[in-house]
């Protein structure tokens, strides 16, 4: 589904990714794990489309993302993103700030995702009123409300407990036990054996 072929990327000459080959199937769920700086976000950035890699070649269902004539438009479509901090805007319910992601959307497909999540119970509380979970587990639906085929996630359980984690990556693998491709940059190696594939990114290459 996605290949990246001879991926390398450097800002302003400071080498961050070199050589990466990497190709991920349909429904895998993938971790990337490596120290702080090791290359996990840039990855990521370039593999979702929202860096362009300084050389190599990245595709999609065997298109070539250049080809790809409005990339917001595909991101939009394909791809939905979870990152470290939930980025939920805190003077909206966690219903609004779901629908802010997508206005077209019926409210009862956002129940439906929140029924999934277990946080149905939370839709008209804001984001100052949960716990870091809900937060994030909000932060999940709004990533999940355009039904993407990709889901990229930076650091999703960095400031979760470990019971909150657990439950995020569970959530993540369900995601990927029905057809969605997931990619998750982590420090937490425990957590990343739920993959079906680690990568260890080193120094800006994958081992
Ligand atoms: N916007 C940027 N401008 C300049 N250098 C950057 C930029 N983003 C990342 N880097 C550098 O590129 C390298 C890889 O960084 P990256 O953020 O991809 O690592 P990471 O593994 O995600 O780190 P962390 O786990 O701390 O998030 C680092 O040396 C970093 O300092």
């Amino acid at each position: 589904m996605i290949k990246a072929i001879n991926l390398s990327h450097d800002y302003n000459g400071d080498i961050a990714l070199r050589d990466i080959n990497l190709e991920i199937k349909r429904g895998e769920f993938i971790c990337l794990v490596g120290e702080s700086g090791s290359g996990k976000t840039t990855l990521l950035s370039i593999l979702s489309t929202l860096l362009k890699p300084k050389e190599g070649q990245l595709s999609f269902n065997k298109q070539n993302y250049k080809d790809i004539k409005n990339l917001d438009e595909f991101r939009q479509k394909n791809i939905g993103f979870i990152f470290q901090f939930h980025h939920l805007i805190n003077y909206l319910t966690l219903f609004e700030n779901v629908k802010l992601a997508n206005e077209e959307c019926k409210d009862e497909e956002i129940l439906k995702v929140f029924k999934l999540l277990n946080i149905e119970d939370l839709k008209s509380k804001f984001p100052t009123e949960i716990s870091g979970g809900q937060r994030q587990r909000a932060a999940i639906a709004r990533a999940l409300i355009n039904n993407p085929k990709v889901i990229f996630a930076d650091e999703p359980t960095g400031n979760l407990d470990s019971k909150n984690a657990q439950i995020v990556f569970e959530l993540l693998k369900n995601l990927s036990a029905k057809g969605t491709t997931v990619i998750v940059a982590t420090h937490n190696k425990e957590l990343a054996t739920m993959a079906n594939k680690i990568y260890e990114v080193k120094d800006g290459q994958l081992k």
